[in-house]
């Protein structure tokens, strides 16, 4: 049996995006509220009982939610345009290497009702 494991957490940033509709708005500095959500697949350890132990995954968050949370996203290295493709991309990118059987990032402005999710396969 496969078990699916996830954690959610939140971060409130701004940014700008250039963008050929809505381009003026947009481009001014404004924020956003982020939820995101991170989803790992697998077998639990047999003695453990655990895929891997959500502690573990909520420190490697964590450090990963310092980077982002109150952050101006233009400037944060390595993210590029702050889109939600781009800022699922980035936290896959860094959980990946803590939590070997990520296999999902999903982020999401609730107020807009727009979401973006990443998927390994
Ligand atoms: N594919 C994507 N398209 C857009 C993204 C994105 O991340 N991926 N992001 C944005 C913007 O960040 C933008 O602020 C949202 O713009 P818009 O949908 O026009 O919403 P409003 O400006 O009307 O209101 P908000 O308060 O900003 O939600 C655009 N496209
Ligand atoms: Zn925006």
């Amino acid at each position: 049996m496969i078990y699916e494991l996830s954690q959610k957490f939140f971060f409130e940033a701004a940014h700008t995006l250039h963008r050929h509709m809505d381009a003026a708005g947009s481009r001014r500095i404004h924020g956003h509220t982020y939820h995101a959500e991170v989803t790992l697949v697998g077998e639990p350890d047999g003695s453990s009982g655990m895929v891997q132990d959500l502690g573990s995954v909520r420190g490697h968050i964590d450090a990963i939610r310092e980077l982002l949370d109150h952050q101006f996203l233009d400037d944060v290295p390595g993210l590029g345009p702050a889109t939600l493709e781009n800022l699922c991309k980035f936290i896959f990118t860094k959980l990946v290497a803590r939590c070997p059987r990520l296999v999902a990032v999903s982020v999401e402005r609730p107020a807009s009702g727009d979401r973006c999710v990443l998927r390994s396969s």
